[in-house]
C-alpha cells in the first residue's frame, strides 16, 4: 500500500513547515522503533512518555514525513506536518491509507466493564452458524474468518486495526464483531473507524488508576456514542444506571434493552441453574447453555445486535440456545470422584466477582463451602483490590488471596491492599498465599465432597506476568491438576 502525500492529507487541517515534495507515503508509524523508509511519522504523547521525543529518531530510521503537534528545532529538508490533535488525525489518515476497510463490512462495536467479549465471541458464533464469514476483535483472541490471530489488547491500536480489517474484507466476512475499551477510545484507537452499531453493557469500578475518576471512565465510554453517525445504530442497558448517558448525546437510533423495565429488547430469567438459564426472551421461551444471571444481559445484547442487523428473530433464538460461553468464564470441571466442582473465572472487577459469586451461591443446595482464590493484577486499578477482597469474602467460606499477574509489583504489597478490604469477621477464614499454583492446590485440599472451587481474575491467560516476562500458567490445568492429586 502505498499514497502520495496530498491524497492522504485531504480534508486534513493542518499547517505544513518544511519542503512540501508531496512524497509517496509507503507505511504510517507512530513507534519510532518500527519505522521504515518512506515511513509518515505520528509522534502521539502518550501515557508513559512523548512520541515527539523519538521524532529525530524516526527520521535516521528513514521517515520521510513527521506529523505531530509540536515542531521545536524544525531540521532542514524535512516535511513537518503539524496538527491539534495527531492522535484522532492518526485515525482518520489510516482509514484512508487502507481504503475504508471498516466501510468494507458491518463492524459492530461492544464496550463496559464487564461482558465484552462474552457478547461478541457469542456474536461472532452466531453470525458463523448463521452462514455469514465473520470478523473478532477481543481480549481473548482475533479471528478472521476461521483464522485465529493472537490478541495482545481488548482493542487494538488504530493501524493494527485496520490491518485486521483490511484482512476481513480479504477474507470476504460481512460482518465485524470488536470490544471498544475505554483505553482505546481514550487513545483514538478508534478514531477514523466506521461503526455499524455499538453496544454498552454496563458500567462500574476499575481502571481508575488510568481514569483517575469514576466521572471520565464514564466519559470515555460516552465518547464511543457521541462519535457514531446517524446510520449506526446505539444499543444500550437500561437497566445499568448510566445506560441513558450513554446515549444522551449520540446522532445513531438509540435503542434499549433491559430486564428490569420497558425497553426495546426484554428479557425475563425464569431459571438459572448449573446447565444453564431459561428466559422469556422477547416474548419467546428459550434456553441458554450460559450459566448466570449476568448472562440474560449478554444475550439480550447479543439478541438485539443480531435484530439490528437483520437477522430473523427464530433462527436467531435457534442457533442463541446451543451456544457457549468464551474459554475461562464460568468454565468448570467436575471432579466426580471427590464430588467437587472447579470453577475458573475470568472476574477481575468487584462487580463480575460478586455476580459470579452470587451465580455460585444460588447453585448452593445445601452446606457446600464456597471456597474462592483471588489476586489482583500489578500496575492496574489499585482501589479495586480491597472491594475484590471483600467481594471474595462476603460469599465465600473460605478465601485465598494470591497473586493474579503482579507485573511490576511486589506481590506482598499488592496483597497488603486486598487485606485492607478482609472484614474483620472473615479474619479466620481468609489465608494469603502469594504463589497462585500453592494457593490453588490449597483451595483443593481445603475442599470436601460437595464443595466449590472458584479461581476467579485469570480466565483464558495462559500466562502469568511477572516483572516483563511471561511464564506459561494456565488456571484450568492448575485447578484439574489440584483436583487429582
Ligand atoms: C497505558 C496504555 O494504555 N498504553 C497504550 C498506549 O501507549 P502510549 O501511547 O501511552 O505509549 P507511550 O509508551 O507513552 O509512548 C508514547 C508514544 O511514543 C512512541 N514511542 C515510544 C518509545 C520510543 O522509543 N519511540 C516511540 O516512538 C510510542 O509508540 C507512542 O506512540 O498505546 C499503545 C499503542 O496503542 C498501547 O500498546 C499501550 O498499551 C499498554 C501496553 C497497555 O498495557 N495497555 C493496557 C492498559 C490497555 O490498553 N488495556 C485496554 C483495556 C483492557 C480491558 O479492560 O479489556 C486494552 O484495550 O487492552
Ligand atoms: N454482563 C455482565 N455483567 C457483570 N459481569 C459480567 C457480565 N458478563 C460477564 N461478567 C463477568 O465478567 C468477567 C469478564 O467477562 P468478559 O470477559 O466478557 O468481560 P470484558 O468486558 O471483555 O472484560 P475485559 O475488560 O477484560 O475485556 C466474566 O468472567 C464474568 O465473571
Ligand atoms: N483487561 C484487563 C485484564 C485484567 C486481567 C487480570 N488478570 C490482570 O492482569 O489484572 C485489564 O487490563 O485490566
Ligand atoms: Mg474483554
Amino acid at each position: 500500500m502505498r499514497m502520495k502525500l496530498n491524497k492522504l492529507l485531504e480534508g486534513i487541517q493542518y499547517r505544513s513547515i518544511g519542503p512540501f515534495d508531496n512524497p509517496t507515503i509507503k507505511s504510517l508509524q507512530f513507534d519510532s522503533r518500527k519505522v521504515e523508509d518512506g515511513a509518515l511519522f505520528v509522534a502521539i504523547n502518550g501515557v508513559e512518555t512523548d512520541g515527539h521525543l523519538f521524532i529525530d529518531k524516526a527520521i535516521e530510521r528513514g521517515a520521510c514525513v513527521v506529523l505531530c503537534e509540536k515542531v521545536d528545532k524544525p531540521k532542514e529538508n524535512v516535511l513537518y506536518i503539524q496538527v491539534n490533535d495527531s492522535a484522532q488525525v492518526l485515525g482518520e489518515l489510516a482509514s484512508r491509507f487502507y481504503g475504508a476497510p471498516s466501510q468494507k463490512l458491518k463492524l459492530v462495536g461492544i464496550t463496559g466493564t464487564n461482558g465484552k467479549t462474552t457478547t461478541v465471541s457469542l456474536l461472532y458464533d452466531l453470525f458463523t452458524q448463521l452462514g455469514y464469514t465473520v470478523g473478532l476483535i477481543s481480549t481473548v483472541e482475533n479471528k478472521i474468518g476461521t483464522e485465529v490471530i493472537p490478541s495482545t489488547h481488548t482493542t487494538p491500536d488504530v493501524i493494527t486495526l485496520n490491518q485486521l480489517l483490511v484482512k476481513m474484507n480479504d477474507a470476504g466476512c460481512e460482518y465485524a464483531f470488536m470490544e471498544v475499551s475505554s483505553h482505546a477510545v481514550d487513545q483514538k484507537r478508534i478514531a477514523g473507524i466506521h461503526f455499524e452499531g455499538a453496544v454498552f453493557s454496563n458500567i462500574t469500578h476499575d481502571h481508575l488508576d488510568y481514569h483517575k475518576t469514576f466521572k471520565n471512565y464514564i466519559y470515555a465510554k460516552k465518547g464511543f456514542f457521541d462519535a457514531l453517525p446517524k446510520t449506526a445504530f446505539a444499543l444500550t442497558n437500561l437497566d445499568d444506571k448510566r445506560g441513558e448517558v450513554m446515549l444522551q448525546n449520540t446522532a445513531a437510533k438509540k435503542v434499549t434493552y433491559a430486564l428490569r423495565q420497558m425497553a426495546d429488547y426484554k428479557a425475563k430469567v425464569i431459571e438459572n441453574n448449573l446447565t444453564g438459564l431459561v428466559l422469556d426472551l422477547d416474548g419467546e421461551a428459550f434456553f441458554a447453555r450460559l450459566v448466570g444471571g449476568f448472562n440474560a444481559y449478554n444475550l439480550l445484547a447479543v439478541y438485539g445486535t443480531a435484530r439490528l442487523l437483520g437477522a430473523d428473530k427464530l433462527e436467531v433464538l435457534a442457533v442463541m440456545s446451543n451456544l457457549r460461553a468464551p474459554e475461562g468464564r464460568f468454565d468448570y470441571i467436575q471432579n466426580e470422584k471427590e464430588g467437587i466442582v472447579g470453577i475458573v473465572d475470568y472476574a477481575h472487577t468487584p462487580d463480575a466477582l460478586e455476580k459470579v459469586l452470587q451465580t455460585i451461591d444460588k447453585l448452593r443446595t445445601g452446606n457446600e463451602q464456597i471456597i474462592t482464590v483471588v489476586g489482583c493484577g500489578g500496575d492496574r486499578d489499585k482501589n479495586k483490590r480491597p472491594l475484590m477482597a471483600k467481594v471474595a469474602c462476603d460469599y465465600s467460606q473460605q478465601t485465598l488471596l494470591t497473586s493474579d499477574n503482579p507485573r511490576t509489583e511486589e506481590p506482598e504489597a499488592i496483597l497488603l491492599d486486598m487485606e485492607q478490604g478482609v472484614p474483620p469477621y472473615a479474619v479466620r477464614k481468609t489465608l494469603i498465599i502469594a504463589d497462585r499454583r500453592q494457593a490453588i492446590r490449597t483451595a483443593c485440599r481445603l475442599a470436601n465432597r460437595g464443595d466449590i472451587v472458584l479461581i476467579a481474575g485469570k480466565g483464558h491467560e495462559k500466562y502469568q506476568e511477572i516483572n516483563g516476562v511471561k511464564y506459561p500458567f494456565d488456571d484450568k490445568e492448575e485447578l484439574r491438576n489440584a483436583l487429582n492429586e
